[in-house]
């Protein structure tokens, strides 16, 4: 309750005769609010002029520097190490003066290995080139050279490795490996090459190099569902109801720049990831606006979430463009099981469209508002419907993902 001594006489009595009033809200004051001062002016507590001391926070990143970091496509070119040189020398000591061959072979030279990890977000860490160790030289005394050691590169799951046009590999389960360049087989030395007519051969081989690649790798967004939207539809303020991600949310279009996954958490520890991806336009798959450069990670998603502002003119024109873009992208991606949400059902305008969108799409349709939170449960209860049939439909294909 605020005091009255708070107000001015000239308030109190032009207020005087209006009948009920109530003060406006910036003048409602909180009790904390009205002790600061007094605290201050006495300054009796050492806590409060000692340094706050809040846990050191991770700072947040603004979206604009997050898409400087991500990174999710990247052309490396890999480099096996060269195996080592085979020795040529003979064995001599005193009284024993023609010891033989004894020269080492090489070592082998390291591979380099792509290694997917959950802890590696984007592509942003992984360098233009890698060179992977070199095998050691063989030397006297039939010491044969060190190997060199597998270099590994972290990955993010969901990484796909292409050479030219095809895919070489898809490392999409965290631990999968993938050798991208084979080091060089380690050189001979003399001592390989003794034979019974040959007591003293003098011939070595040279290390084989390590093998050359050019390789692009793209990143796909693994998640269960993903979801598809016009610029400021309301699909980052949907991730962060319903999960602990949080994607920027403000009034102008494109807003998000990079994918963001968030993690659904139901009873029983089942989660269902759902990435949000930056808005699509109209023309997305001839690479207008951010397009084309964020459907690939739509196409990796089992399920889709069509997310329509209901406060539009023509909220099912928006639908029909989505699908669209989608099927120009990729022939089939939308067919794939999906629920269309109609956000924003708290405004006026949205509620008006409603009826005829349902008319339209029936049992597809969720209405909802991501901002008052309604209905909220009819998404989580249909995201679980579909993330159910997808792992039946999984299972029934031996674990194989399911042909769209
Ligand atoms: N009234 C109302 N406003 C909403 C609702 N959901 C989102 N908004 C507002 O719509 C605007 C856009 O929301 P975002 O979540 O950033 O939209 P987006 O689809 O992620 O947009 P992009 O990242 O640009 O693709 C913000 O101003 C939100 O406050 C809703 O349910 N009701
Ligand atoms: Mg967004």
């Amino acid at each position: 309750m605020v005091p009255a001594r708070l107000f001015s006489a000239r308030w109190q009595t032009a207020l005087e005769g209006v009948g009920r009033w109530t003060p406006p809200t910036r003048l409602v004051l909180r009790p904390s609010q009205l002790l600061q001062p007094t605290a201050k002016l006495l300054s009796v507590s050492c806590a409060s002029c000692a340094k706050r001391q809040e846990s050191p926070r991770k700072k947040l990143l603004s979206e604009k520097k997050l898409k400087r970091y991500f990174v999710d496509h990247r052309r490396v070119l890999v480099r096996g190490g060269d195996g080592g040189h085979g020795a040529s020398c003979f064995h001599s000591e005193p009284r024993k003066e023609f010891g033989g061959p004894s020269g080492g072979d090489g070592g082998g030279g390291g591979h380099v290995i792509l290694r997917a990890d959950r802890q590696v977000k984007s592509l942003s860490s992984v360098l233009t080139r890698y060179q992977g160790p070199h095998g050691e030289d063989g030397s006297r005394k039939n010491c044969c050279g060190r190997n060199g050691g597998p270099l590994y590169i972290r990955v993010p799951l969901g990484t796909l490795v292409k050479e030219g046009e095809d895919t070489v590999a898809d490392l999409s389960h965290p631990g999968d490996e993938y050798i991208a360049a084979l080091g060089g087989a380690g050189g001979k030395g003399n001592r390989f090459f003794l034979a019974n007519d040959n007591r003293a051969p003098v011939t070595c081989t040279p290390g084989q190099p390590g093998q050359e690649r050019v390789l692009f790798l793209e990143l796909k967004t693994v998640a269960d569902a993903g979801m598809v939207g016009f610029p400021n539809a309301g699909k980052s303020s949907l991730l962060r109801a319903i999960s602990r991600a949080t994607p920027a949310v403000a009034a102008y279009p494109f807003t998000t720049l990079k994918p963001h996954v968030g993690v659904v958490q139901y009873e029983g520890h089942q989660q269902v990831t759902v990435a949000d991806v930056p808005g699509i336009v109209r023309g997305a798959h001839q690479n207008r606006g951010l397009g084309l450069a964020f459907l690939r990670h739509i196409q990796r998603c089992s399920f889709l979430l069509f997310v329509v502002d209901l406060s539009v003119p023509e909220p099912w024109a928006q639908l029909q463009d989505l699908k669209y873009e989608l099927e120009k992208y990729e022939e089939g991606l939308s067919e794939r099981p999906h629920v269309v949400l109609g956000n924003k059902i708290d405004l006026p305008a949205a509620r008006a469209r409603l009826p005829e969108l349902q008319a339209r799409l029936g049992r597809t349709l969720v209405p909802l508002s991501a901002a008052t939170g309604e209905n909220l449960e009819a998404l989580l209860l249909r995201l679980k419907e579909l993330h159910d049939d997808h792992v039946e439909a999984k299972q029934a294909h031996g674990h194989q993902p399911p042909s769209w």
